[in-house]
């Protein structure tokens, strides 16, 4: 989990005490928890995730290694939200996993008891001292110190994975990322950018696959939006193109799904070629609902990419129950962080989307709070 890609350059940072937005007395934090594997886009998401959130200031905590006082860190502030990654709680070091032969995939090299301990501190309003792993020289660090924010979001292999933290998130999210995909994105970022070679990138997803099979992909049964990144179906020797689909739960406790149209309906959309330029093979959109592993759900999908973001807004006008504020908020989203992976197709659509959720549920939530203590207050004048 890289800080930097989370910090737009514009933006500068400020020590942790000046980002912090205080806490309204007696409104809890909601929690958010992201699962996925390594290299799965956590930190593209994080960033649209904060953008939305707004805020002048969005860096790494403390402002991170190499600045004055700084110091390796992967948790990343706005004034808003803290993102949290859960690689903290390793319990080995990375010479410590050598010697166990255990993979960080597998729980046993993870401290959920002190996990669960700090999120509910954290839920409570309280202050942790949380542990780091540092992935620049796999070594566990000096804590550092966390302050309650509104919005807290713990990122990483098990957000899901332990019952008693499980119970402690308002929403969870899974990004599953399917084996050809992933590898297309590893090698993009381990081989272009970081030099590595193709046979040591395949040994390494070849090595962890069993426990993510085992430990991380389960948690997709129970999390409450799933999105899905698979291969085109469009052209089946097209390796390039994605096909995103964004899985909603119904019956979710401030969460009603997003859908193309009609509600209910089941929908198959080509949109049409002079207000959505897309290359080939084209653009498909889906929606409709379905028994996504025993649970009732909606599901929107969207296939292939799009030449021009501002169009986005053709396929916004189609889109219902998006949780944005005004028409055009969705595409003004997405040209925000053009720049970002996933800007000209669906990944970054969803992931947008998913922002949008959550944030509609964080105003749904400390609105019934503020509402339970004015009632309170009232109570007792
Ligand atoms: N939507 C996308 N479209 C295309 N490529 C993407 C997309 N999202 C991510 N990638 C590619 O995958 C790489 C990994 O993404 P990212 O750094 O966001 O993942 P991560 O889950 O935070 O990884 P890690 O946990 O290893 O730090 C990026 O460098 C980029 O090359
Ligand atoms: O699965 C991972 C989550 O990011 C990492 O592999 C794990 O955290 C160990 O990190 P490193 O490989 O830097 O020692």
């Amino acid at each position: 989990f890289a800080p930097s890609a989370f910090m737009p350059k514009s933006l500068s940072v400020a020590s942790s005490s000046s980002l912090n937005m205080a806490l309204a007395d007696g409104v809890k934090p909601i929690i958010i928890g992201v699962a996925a594997d390594s290299g799965c886009g956590k930190s593209t998401f994080m960033r649209r995730l904060t953008n939305i959130f707004g805020g002048d200031v969005v860096g790494p905590l403390g402002g991170g290694h190499g600045t004055e006082g700084g110091w390796e860190t992967n948790t990343l502030v706005s004034d808003l939200t803290t993102v949290i990654c859960l690689d903290d709680y390793h319990i080995n070091d990375r010479n410590g996993r050598k010697e166990s032969g255990l993979t960080a995939l597998n729980p046993i090299e993870n401290n959920f008891d002190l996990m669960f301990e700090q999120i509910a501190a954290l839920k409570n309003g309280d202050t942790i001292m949380k542990p780091i792993y540092n992935h620049a020289n796999g070594t566990l660090d000096t804590p550092e110190k966390i302050e309650a924010t509104p919005i807290i979001i713990f990122e990483g292999l098990h957000p899901m994975h332990d019952d008693r933290v499980r119970d402690l998130l308002d929403f969870t999210l899974y990004l599953d990322i399917s084996d050809d995909v992933k590898l297309n994105w590893k090698v993009q970022r381990d081989m272009e950018e970081r030099g590595h070679s193709l046979e040591s990138i395949m040994a390494s997803i070849e090595a962890r696959k069993p426990d993510f099979d085992a430990f991380i992909d389960p948690q997709k049964k129970d999390s409450d939006m799933i999105i899905e990144v698979l291969p085109t179906a469009l052209d089946k020797d097209d390796k390039k193109t994605l096909r995103v689909r964004c899985i909603q739960k119904e019956g979710v406790s401030d969460f009603s799904p997003c859908y193309l149209f009609d509600s209910g309906s089941t929908i198959e959309w080509s949109p049409a070629a002079d207000k959505l330029s897309s290359p080939a093979p084209g653009m498909k959109l889906k929606y409709g609902t379905e028994d996504y592993m025993g649970k009732p759900s909606q599901v929107v999908e969207m296939d292939g990419n799009f030449d021009n973001l501002q169009e986005l807004v053709y396929i916004e006008s189609a889109l219902s129950n998006t949780k944005t504020k005004y028409y055009g908020e969705l595409t003004q989203a997405m040209l925000s962080l053009a720049d970002a992976p996933g800007s000209n197709n669906g990944t970054g659509l969803m992931q947008t989307l998913a922002a949008f959720a959550i944030r509609d549920l964080y105003e749904k939530k400390s609105a019934i709070a503020a509402k339970a203590l004015n009632e309170k207050a009232a109570a007792k004048a």
